[in-house]
């Protein structure tokens, strides 16, 4: 698959001239790896600076979403420990057999740039979540109903009922596909889904309490759009 973009392009995205360029680099200097250190960071200050634009009143050093359990910081760690190992263990080209890939004639760098797309989506919906719930939005789960607490229904809320989740569960992915990082992609998947189906179903016994029938025509219409999470 001839994958050519502009080299201004390429440049940003750290992405060598030629596919075949990042073969044979030390993990140090995979482009991969820099992509990931980029979206990671990212993340984390478009956290801090969408609630500080959008949802002032929120906005606290925690906003930074860095202190969401040790849980997520062990998974991170591991997914960079994955990686390093794979990188010194199995030096691209014979990362081919990882995903099974080999089989279907998938290189690496074919799945990073999947997993490229999942972080642009999910970093975007998440974002754009924040911005459209704007101070309905908190980073923990409200329990008492502020008074000017309104249901939103519009805009990415009327394409899935928790665009913010849908958004960090495939950006979280993401960072773990461009890896190629087949041990973290597995475990991503099943700790984000059980962290995010045990979450919403906590977050909406709240917001039936909130907006009661409201929120159940609400749920009726719009699904979560995560997957096995109605
Ligand atoms: C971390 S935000 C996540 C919002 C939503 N679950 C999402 O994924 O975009 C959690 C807060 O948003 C509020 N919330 C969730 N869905 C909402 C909606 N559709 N309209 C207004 N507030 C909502 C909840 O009451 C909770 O306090």
């Amino acid at each position: 698959m001839g994958l050519t973009l502009p080299n201004a392009f390429r440049f940003f995205l750290l992405l060598p001239t030629t596919s075949n360029d990042t073969l044979g680099e030390p993990f140090w200097k995979d482009p991969r790896l820099n992509l990931y250190l980029f979206s990671w960071s990212l993340f984390h200050l478009a956290e801090f600076f969408v609630t500080a634009r959008y949802n002032p009143t929120r906005l606290l050093t925690d906003s930074f979403l860095l202190n969401n359990g040790v849980t997520y910081h062990v998974a991170h760690s591991f997914g960079l420990i994955e990686f390093i190992l794979t990188s010194l263990l199995f030096p691209p080209p014979s990362q081919h057999w990882l995903f099974g890939s080999q089989a279907l004639g998938i290189k690496p760098l074919h799945l990073s740039w999947i997993g490229l797309a999942l972080i642009l989506l999910g970093q975007f919906l998440r974002s754009l979540a924040m911005i459209q719930a704007s101070d309905n939005f908190s980073h923990t789960i409200a329990s008492t109903k502020r008074h000017d607490h309104r249901l939103v229904k519009e805009g990415v809320y009327s394409f899935s009922r928790h665009p913010s989740y849908f958004g960090f569960f495939y950006w979280a992915l993401g960072t773990q596909i461009l890896l190629v990082n087949p041990l973290s992609t597995l475990g991503f998947s099943l700790v984000l889904w059980k962290f995010f189906n045990s979450r919403i179903k906590h977050e909406e016994i709240h917001l039936v309490k909130f907006f009661g029938q409201e929120y159940l025509d609400y749920r009726r219409r719009v699904g979560t759009k995560l997957p096995f999470i109605p």
